[in-house]
């Protein structure tokens, strides 16, 4: 017969690494609680017929938070056989207070006490016998992390559920509700089951008051679980009276039980009964539990560095400077160049660089010659060949271009393949190198237990802004990637904090967004770096600027009303994760991008193309040849950016080409620039040349209120597809998608208008207009709802006068 083993236990005790070990599933862990927040069930790998379902970790089984609800649930559905209760016994106190609320549900239970390699390190001792005995249920040492004591904690779950008694799987009310209840199984052992006596007993009044509701509920629940019930009623827990359907009389003579003990112990009852569990379960370690007196645990002395008030901020800047500075500077150097101009570029020459350029150099220097033309075209001069120089490889687009040409493939099909898919994807997965380090030293100093004093550390100063600090490891990213970042806000369990970062985190620059800024640098400062070299860190202080305007706009907003949620998290204990753990939680994150590659952007690409190459040229709709100068005048982009061009007029912008380059970067914020190359007939000349610089200056009207402001829009507004992406997988849902790119592009169009208009009008390069006056109405607004009171927030003041005035 089939057996069925929950695992229910606190938040990071071990039960993901227990259900992991027991099935070989590779379920997500992490040092940190709330890594599980639902179900999930597997099967044994010794044997088959017995089923272990991994549950969230949870406090208590009150039923507030969704993974309480689950858990409890669960536990109350009469599906599982017996109850692992995995405990963190370097925690025994604070763990019990569960076990004693699991005990009560009259299952059979097993208490694991995990972590015990930590315990021993520690110098503690356990008195596992005594424990047993005082619970009243069996007690297995185990260390999941190491699979020591797995086999013996399932042998003895195996044994405790096959046990006749106690039973309570049919103890449920058949009009509980489903919620909280469902339908409970019929089991045959049950029905001579006496009352569970329980061995870890309540001072005499309490257990008077819960026999005596025990009497009044009677036979409507099964004896098991009657204890159960009998508490959750002097708790007076709507759920369960709701669900126990009692009639008018039996309710008051609960009630008048209740008050009685609520007058006696000068208490209410729900914190009787918490005083209760905790007075047991002092009493239990008391006696069972020795510590060793060492002074400080090692992770007590970690965090008094780690986290402490003067060093944890520089501390937490320099890790992350050398997490940066190896995965972009480091890895990314070596990697991504590679991929990027290797892989999926020309190829790549691995030994004889030096001698290959110096002679590519000649070569372009010949070329500036009559002379040079002349012999080049002669057949004379020949570009040098990289793979004369060294080890070499093409690239991938050289080699599909060798095999369309070998199959004869249509020049628009090899355009489509190559410019618009391979270019686009490449482009992305360009990346993949550079986001594995970076996500393989992020996951290890997750699994270590870091990244959990960050978010402790960055919350002391975020929270003035409304913000909680779980919402800086996001932004953090965000400097590297939007996706990933986005995908972090996962951690954030408050909902509106987490929908409010998810909205502002894509606002940092971007690696991406780096030769945009670039770019705008070099117009405007003609590449004289000494004397602007503020120009780029501006647009991080804009980012981050822009952030917290938001957070602090927002929060005036119902939706979002309210402080951040309240900073709770357990510092979990030091320990170097496994290599398994970090290279699952690695590759899970790099799973995600790699599979946007393969699905948004490969859509996008083709759309793009699409819209680039085909157009409107001496009367027919075709193919544009894209060897002729201002072919981009034709196609499909320009009428659509020509379509759009008034919205952008107001911003300084207001040509087809320049919003087309707007329009193009939504796809990847890397196609600004080339679309910049194509629009100015310069081709790939990059963001560094000032040929592209003065083109781009041009392009804008040769304004510097314009380049800031097109530069300020294309920071701010609504992220690349990958990143819209993502952002509706996270936001699960449509609306708040929409709302995300709605306000991204909205906020970003106000910041470009104001800076135009009002920085145009301080440098006299712009005349007032109506739009000065939106700008500065915009400019009002803003500053109006920064600094107007948040809902709730002038009754709360005014609560607070009338208490001040009445005391
Ligand atoms: N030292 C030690 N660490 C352990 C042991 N078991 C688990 N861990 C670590 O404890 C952390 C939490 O493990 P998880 O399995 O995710 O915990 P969980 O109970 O599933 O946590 P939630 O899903 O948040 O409820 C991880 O870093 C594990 O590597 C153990 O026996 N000894
Ligand atoms: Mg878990």
């Amino acid at each position: 017969m089939g057996i069925s083993i929950a695992l229910a236990g606190n938040p990071n005790c071990g039960k993901t690494t227990m259900f992991n070990e027991l099935t070989g599933a590779s379920q997500y862990v992490g040092n940190w609680p709330g890594v599980t927040v639902e179900k999930k069930e597997g099967r044994y790998t010794r044997d088959r017929d017995v089923t272990i379902t991994d549950l969230p970790g949870v406090y208590s089984l009150s039923p507030y938070t969704p993974e309480e609800i689950v858990t409890r649930d669960y536990l109350l559905s009469g599906q599982p056989d017996v109850v692992v209760n995995l405990v963190d016994a370097t925690n025994l106190e604070r763990n019990l207070y569960l076990t004693t609320q699991i005990l009560d549900l009259g299952l059979p239970v097993v208490v694991a006490l995990n972590m015990m390699d930590l315990v021993r390190k520690n110098g503690d001792k356990i008195d596992v016998e005594g424990l047993s005995r005082r619970l009243g249920c069996p007690v297995v040492e185990t260390t999941a992390l190491k699979g020591q004591g797995v086999e013996a904690l399932i042998a003895k779950a195996i044994e405790a559920a096959s046990a006749p008694t106690p039973c309570a799987s049919s103890a449920a009310p058949s009009s509980a509700p489903a919620a909280s209840a469902p339908t409970p199984a019929a089991s045959p052992t049950c029905a001579s089951a006496a009352p569970a006596s329980p061995a870890l007993r309540f001072p005499g009044a309490v257990e008077d008051a819960l026999a005596a509701i025990a009497a009044i509920v009677g036979d409507r629940v099964a004896p098991a679980r009657a204890r159960w019930f009998a508490v959750k009623l002097l708790e007076d827990e709507q759920l369960t009276v709701d669900a126990l359907d009692l009639s008018a009389d039996d309710l008051a003579c609960i009630a008048a039980i209740r008050e009685a003990l609520e007058d006696a112990e000068d208490d209410d009852a729900e914190s009787i009964v918490t005083n209760a569990r905790y007075d047991a379960i002092g009493e239990v370690c008391a006696a069972c539990v020795e510590r060793s007196p060492k002074a400080l645990t090692t992770t007590q002395r970690i965090d008094r560095v780690v986290t402490n008030r003067v060093l944890g901020l520089p501390l937490f800047i320099a890790v992350m400077f050398c997490v940066y500075y190896l995965a972009v500077s480091v890895a990314g150097g070596l990697f991504t160049d590679w991929a990027n101009d290797g892989l999926f570029g020309d190829g790549w020459l691995y030994t004889g660089t030096e001698q290959y350029e110096a002679t590519v150099a000649d070569f372009d220097a010949a070329l500036e010659t009559a002379e040079g033309v002349a012999a080049f075209e002669a057949g004379a001069l020949v570009e040098p060949d990289p793979a004369d120089f060294g080890l070499y490889h093409v690239g991938i687009p050289v080699v599909v271009g060798g095999w369309l040409d070998a199959v004869g493939c249509a020049p628009w099909l090899q355009s489509l393949l190559l410019d618009g898919i391979l270019a686009g994807v490449g482009a992305v997965l360009g990346f993949v190198p550079q986001l594995i380090v970076l996500f393989l030293l992020l996951s290890f100093l997750e699994g270590c237990g870091y990244m959990a004093r960050v978010a402790f550390i960055m919350d002391r100063v975020f929270r003035r802004f409304g913000l909680s600090g779980k919402s800086f490891i996001p932004m953090l990213i965000a400097s590297g990637c939007g996706v990933p970042a986005v995908m972090a806000t996962k951690t954030i369990e408050n909902e509106k904090d987490r929908r409010m970062t998810i909205m502002t985190t894509t606002m940092i620059p971007c690696g991406a967004k780096l030769p945009i800024i670039a770019l705008v640098f070099g117009a405007l400062a003609g590449g004289d770096y000494a004397a602007t070299w503020w120009v780029a860190p501006l647009f991080y202080f804009l980012g981050l600027a822009a952030i917290i305007i938001s957070c602090v706009m927002l929060r005036k907003f119902r939706a979002f009303a309210g402080e951040a949620a309240p900073f709770i998290m357990e510092l979990p204990q030091y320990h170097i994760p496994t290599l398994k753990n970090v290279a699952m939680a690695t590759w899970e994150r790099v799973r995600s991008y790699i599979v946007k590659a393969g699905t948004i952007i490969f859509l996008s690409s083709m759309v793009i193309w699409f819209l680039m190459n085909f157009g409107v040229y001496e009367g027919r709709f075709g193919l544009l040849d894209t060897s002729t100068d201002g072919y981009l005048g034709h196609s499909l982009m320009a009428g659509l950016g020509g379509g759009l061009a008034w919205l952008f007029a107001p911003l300084g912008f207001g040509s087809w080409e320049a919003t087309v380059t707007s329009l193009t970067g939504l796809v990847a914020k890397e196609n600004v620039v080339a679309t910049v190359g194509i629009l100015t007939s310069l081709g790939e000349a990059g963001e560094g040349d000032p040929g592209m610089w003065a083109g781009f200056a041009a392009l804008m009207g040769g304004s510097s209120a314009a380049i800031m402001a097109f530069c300020a829009f294309n920071l701010l507004c609504a992220p690349c597809f990958a990143a819209i992406g993502t952002i509706r997988r996270q936001m699960a849902s449509a609306k708040w998608t929409w709302a995300t790119i709605g306000y991204l592009t909205g906020f970003a169009w106000c910041v470009g208008l104001m800076i135009y208009q009002l920085g145009g009008l301080a440098l006299g390069e712009v005349a007032p207009s109506g739009w000065t006056a939106l700008a500065v109405a915009v400019l009002a607004g803003m500053l109006f709802l920064v600094f107007r009171p948040a809902p709730g927030d002038r009754a709360r003041k005014a609560s607070a006068a009338a208490a001040a005035q009445g005391a």
